[in-house]
C-alpha cells in the first residue's frame, strides 16, 4: 500500500466559494431520490438535504414579487402558491413561519430577521434574477436554508438594456424626447456623440459583460474590460481585451458596469477613482447603484469629469425623486428595467426559478444554488452508499463519547485508490458532521449548514486522504472517524494513539463497520449496535444471542474481532430492534464481559 496523505481543513462556508465550486453543467442531484433512509433517534425519516413539511405535506411556496406565470404554473403542481406582493418587512416576517419557500426580485429585503421569524420552516429562497446582494446569505447558511437563483434568463435583456442606455445617453434621447413633449424643438441642444470608434470598458467580464461587449464590438466600439476573475481566453474570443481596474477608468470613453455588488465592488466609482478617469466620460450602471458613491457622482458630473450617466439601479430603489443624481440634466435613468423584457420575465426567468425551488424543495439541489457546494448527480449516485456509511461512522463515533471536554476535534481518513482531485468529499464532510452534532444538539445539519455548524460549536474536521494501490474503480475503499481528546464510555474504541476511532467500509453497497479502537470487527450498519468487550471463549455468541431472543430483538448480524485466541475481544451485534435496559444489564452480567454499549443508528 503505497500511503500519501494530504489535510484539508474544513473551509469557511463562504458563499462565494461554494458558487465558485459549483458544476458548470446543469446537472443536478437529488439526496432525497436516492432514498437515504436514516433510522435514529426520532425515529426512520426519508433523508432530505433539505427537510420541507414533509413528504406527503404539500410545501408552501410564498412568491412575494411578480413571477410569469410560466413559473407559477409549474410551482402550483407540486406547492401551494401564495402570491403576496408589496408586502412590509414586518408582514413578510409575520407570513414567512407559514412557508417552506419564498421567491423575490430585487424588490425585497431578505434580511436575517426573516430567517429568524421562520421558524426553521424556510428551507429555499429563490431569488427570481441574478443579484442576491438583497438576500443575507450568511443568515441562509446558518439557518440551513439553500439560496437559489435564476443566473441565465436574464442576460440577455440586461445586456440589451444595457446597449438601449448606451446609445439613449450618447444620443440624449430621454432629454430630447421630453423637451419635444413639452413643445420645445431644440436641434442644436441634443446634438450627441457617436460609438463608433470609442473605447468602452465593460467592468465585470461574467455573462451580462460579455454579451454586451459583444453587441458594443457590433456597434464599432472598442471594448476592453477589467474583471480580476475573467478568463482572458473568454475576452480574446471575442476579440476583447483585459486590463487592469486602472487602465479601464483612464482610457474609456464610456465605462458599462457589470459586476455584483459585494464588500469588494461596493462604491467602486467614488471621487479618487472619478479622479483617473478621462475628462468628459460616460457611464452606464445596469448592475447595482452601490457600486458607485452617488454622492461621488454628482460631483463629478458637476464638474465635467464625467459628461454624462445612464442608470438603472440606484443605492436606494426607488431613489428620492428629489435626489440630485435623479434630477442632473445630464443623468437618464430607468425603474430597474435591466431583467424587465417580456422574454425574460414571462418564461425565462419565471421557470428557472421555478424549478431550482421546487427541485430544491423535493430534496434535490439545483445546479444554481448560491450557498451550497454542487456535486453532479453522478457523483452523488456513486457515493450514496458512503454517504449513508459517513453519517453512520459519525453517529456512532459521537455516541462512544462520554464526559470530558466535549467533541473539538475530528479527523477523517478517506483510503481510496482515486487520485485526490478525482474524490470529493464534500458530501461525506457534511454526512460526518451531521452524524457528529445531531445527536448531541437540536440543531438539523445539511449540506447548506453543516461546515458553518461544525464551525460555530467549535468542531475542528480535518480530512486526511491514504491513496491506496489498485483499482480506482471504487470511489472509497474505507472511512475512518477519529475523535480526540475525549473519553469514551466503551474504552475499547480507543485506539493505541487515544483517539475514538471507528472505520467503516461498504460491502455489496451496504455500509459495514470494520473497525473499533484497535479491534477488527464487521457488522453491517443497517439497524443499531451492540458493543461487548470480552475474554474470547467459546459460547459467547449463543449466550448474547439467547438473552436478545428471549426478548424478540433480532439479530442482524454478530462478529468478534480479538487480539488474539481467548485474549481480548470486541464483539459486535447488529439488531433490528432496540433491546431493553435490562436485556443490556444481563448481557453486562456475563462474567467474560468487561464492558457493553447500545448504539442507536
Ligand atoms: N439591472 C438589472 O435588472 C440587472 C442587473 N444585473 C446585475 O448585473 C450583475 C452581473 O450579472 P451577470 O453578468 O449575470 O453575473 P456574472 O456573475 O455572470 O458576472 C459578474 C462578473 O463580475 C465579475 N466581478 C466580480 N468582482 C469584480 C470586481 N471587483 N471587478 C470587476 N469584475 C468583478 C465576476 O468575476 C463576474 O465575471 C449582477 O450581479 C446583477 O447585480 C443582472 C441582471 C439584471
Ligand atoms: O437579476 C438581477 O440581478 C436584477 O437586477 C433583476 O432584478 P429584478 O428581478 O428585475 O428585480
Amino acid at each position: 500500500m503505497a500511503a500519501s496523505t494530504s489535510t484539508l481543513n474544513v473551509p469557511s462556508l463562504n458563499p462565494k466559494l461554494s458558487s465558485s465550486l459549483s458544476i458548470s453543467s446543469p446537472a443536478q442531484f437529488s439526496i432525497s431520490s436516492l432514498s437515504l433512509r436514516a433510522a435514529h433517534g426520532r425515529g426512520s425519516r426519508r433523508f432530505v438535504v433539505l427537510a420541507t413539511g414533509g413528504l406527503d405535506a404539500k410545501p408552501t411556496v410564498l412568491v412575494a414579487e411578480k413571477l410569469g406565470a410560466a413559473g407559477l404554473d409549474l410551482l402550483k403542481e407540486f406547492a401551494n402558491v401564495d402570491c403576496s406582493y408589496n408586502l412590509s418587512p414586518e408582514e413578510l416576517n409575520t407570513k414567512i413561519s407559514l412557508c417552506d419557500a419564498l421567491i423575490v426580485r430585487s424588490g425585497t429585503k431578505v434580511s436575517r430577521e426573516v430567517f429568524e421569524s421562520s421558524g426553521g420552516r424556510l428551507k429555499v429562497v429563490g431569488r427570481a434574477g441574478v443579484g442576491i446582494d438583497n438576500v443575507d446569505l450568511a443568515a441562509a447558511t446558518e439557518h440551513g436554508c439553500l439560496v437559489v437563483n435564476a443566473p441565465t434568463a436574464n442576460t440577455v435583456a440586461a445586456a440589451e438594456h444595457g446597449i438601449a442606455l448606451l446609445a439613449a445617453m450618447a444620443r440624449n434621447v430621454a432629454q430630447a424626447d421630453a423637451s419635444v413633449k413639452a413643445g420645445k424643438w431644440l436641434r442644436n441642444k441634443y446634438v450627441g456623440v457617436s460609438l463608433v470608434g470609442k473605447t468602452l470598458a465593460v467592468m465585470g467580464f461574467g455573462k451580462v459583460g460579455t454579451e454586451l461587449a459583444r453587441r458594443a464590438k457590433g456597434l464599432g466600439m472598442h471594448v476592453i474590460a477589467h474583471d480580476p476573475y475573467a478568463p482572458a481566453d473568454r475576452a480574446r474570443a471575442i476579440g476583447v481585451e483585459l486590463v487592469t481596474f486602472d487602465e479601464a477608468i483612464a482610457t474609456a470613453d464610456f465605462i458599462s458596469l457589470h459586476m455584483p455588488l459585494t464588500p469588494t465592488t461596493s462604491k467602486m466609482l467614488n471621487d479618487e477613482t472619478f479622479g483617473k478617469m478621462k475628462k468628459g466620460v460616460r457611464i452606464v450602471n445596469v448592475a447595482r447603484g452601490g457600486v458607485i458613491d452617488e454622492e461621488a457622482l454628482v460631483r463629478a458630473l458637476d464638474s465635467g469629469i464625467v459628461a454624462q450617466a445612464a442608470l438603472d439601479v440606484f443605492t436606494k430603489e426607488p431613489p428620492s425623486p428629489e435626489s440630485k443624481l435623479v434630477q442632473h440634466e445630464n443623468v437618464i435613468v430607468t425603474p430597474h428595467l435591466g431583467a424587465s423584457t417580456v422574454e425574460a420575465q414571462v418564461e425565462g426567468v419565471a421557470i428557472e426559478i421555478a424549478e431550482a425551488v421546487v427541485g430544491a424543495l423535493k430534496g434535490e439541489l439545483a445546479s444554481t444554488a448560491v450557498n451550497a457546494p454542487m456535486v453532479p448527480a453522478e457523483v452523488l449516485s456513486e457515493l450514496k452508499p458512503y454517504v449513508i456509511l459517513a453519517e453512520k461512522l459519525g453517529r456512532l463515533a459521537v455516541q462512544l463519547v462520554t464526559g470530558g471536554s466535549g467533541v473539538k476535534s475530528v479527523k477523517v481518513t478517506y483510503a481510496s485508490a482515486r487520485a485526490p482531485d478525482d474524490l470529493d468529499t464534500r458530501v461525506l464532510r457534511a454526512m460526518i458532521t451531521k452524524g457528529i452534532i445531531e445527536p448531541i444538539s437540536s440543531v438539523f445539519v445539511n449540506l447548506v449548514n453543516a461546515d458553518f455548524t461544525a464551525k460555530q460549536r467549535g468542531v475542528r474536521i480535518t480530512e486526511e486522504r491514504i491513496l491506496l494501490d489498485g483499482s480506482p474503480e471504487a470511489p472509497l475503499d474505507s472511512i475512518q472517524v477519529q475523535i480526540a481528546n475525549v473519553e469514551s464510555k466503551f474504552a475499547s474504541a480507543i485506539s493505541d494513539t487515544g483517539e475514538i476511532r471507528v472505520e467503516g467500509r461498504v460491502k455489496d453497497g451496504v455500509p459495514h463497520l470494520t473497525r473499533v479502537g484497535s479491534f477488527e470487527v464487521d457488522v453491517s450498519l443497517e439497524g443499531s449496535i451492540i458493543l461487548c468487550r470480552q475474554v474470547d471463549q467459546p459460547g459467547m455468541i449463543g449466550k448474547v444471542g439467547s438473552i436478545l431472543g428471549q426478548e424478540n430483538v433480532n439479530v442482524s448480524f454478530m462478529s468478534v474481532g480479538r487480539i488474539a485466541p481467548r485474549k481480548q475481544a470486541v464483539m459486535a451485534i447488529g439488531v433490528d430492534d432496540q433491546p431493553s435496559k435490562e436485556s443490556l444489564q444481563r448481557i453486562g452480567e456475563i462474567p467474560a464481559v468487561e464492558e457493553i454499549v447500545f448504539l442507536k443508528l
